[in-house]
């Protein structure tokens, strides 16, 4: 299980993070919702160890002592590629910084379809996020978090990934994955955690998803909606 334990991060004086918690079970999907600016994106920093300065924990809690990272892989937000590196190029870079054998990338990408030997940095913005992708696919992680998987995917690769994800979490596989597309992410996630002002402001099971969207509206946009009814 993945866990994050009274999570606090400040950047300055700002308090983007006020005391989270969540965790992320082997063998399912955790939605993580919150508006632009929320903070989901430094979560997932503090959680991968990409950011310092926080208090509170983040651990693996499994048998062997093994850090976050060792057992996690990582889809950022916004992927960065050297220059004059071909797609190919990255990934294996990828799998040999972890020490980790090349595997044939042929049958992950019959799924995925990328011009491996082009150069990454010119790929599309849909392009990149399936690229790092691949990066993970084809390693065999405990835990996968994505931020933002979907951004940017066209309908059919869409599609696609909302299956590999189901069958990754049956396989027992741990997700946590951000999404703005709350469609997307209530007919994948198996739960999920809303962040506001730094906090989770509350945790969702599947079975109560049916009222997220309605709080979501009352929660971010309470008094936007009151004049919305002056209007219409
Ligand atoms: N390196 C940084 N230095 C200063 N402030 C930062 C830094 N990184 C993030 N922030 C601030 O922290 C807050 C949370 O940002 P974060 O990127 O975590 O939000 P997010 O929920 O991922 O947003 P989005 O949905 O837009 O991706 C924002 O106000 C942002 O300006």
């Amino acid at each position: 299980m993945l866990e994050i334990t009274d999570l606090h991060k400040a950047y300055g004086r700002h308090e983007v993070l006020r005391g989270v918690s969540l965790a992320v079970r082997p063998g399912t999907i955790h939605g993580l919702i919150g508006a632009n600016g929320a903070g989901k994106t430094t979560l997932i920093n503090c959680l991968y160890g990409l950011e310092t300065g926080f208090t509170g924990t983040v651990r693996a809690g499994t048998a062997g002592g093994k850090q976050v990272r060792d057992l996690t892989g990582l889809v950022p937000y916004e992927p960065y590629f050297y220059p004059r590196l071909t797609g190919r190029e990255y990934v294996q870079f990828c799998l040999q910084a972890r020490g980790r054998p090349v595997p044939d990338l042929g049958p992950w990408n019959q799924l995925l379809e990328l011009p491996l030997d082009q150069y990454a940095n010119e790929y599309s913005a849909g392009m990149k996020k399936k690229l790092a992708l691949l990066a993970v696919l084809v390693q065999d992680f405990q835990f996968l978090i994505l931020d933002e998987p979907f951004n940017g995917l066209d309908l059919e690769a869409n599609l696609l990934l909302k299956e590999i994800l189901k069958r990754l979490r049956d396989r027992g596989t741990g997700l946590l994955l951000t999404s703005h597309i709350l469609g997307t992410l209530t007919e994948v996630a198996d739960e999920a955690s809303v962040l506001v002002a730094g906090r989770v402001q509350r945790h969702y099971a599947a079975a109560e998803f049916g009222t997220l969207e309605a709080d979501l509206l009352a929660a971010l946009h309470g008094e936007k909606l009151a004049h919305l009814r002056t209007l219409l």
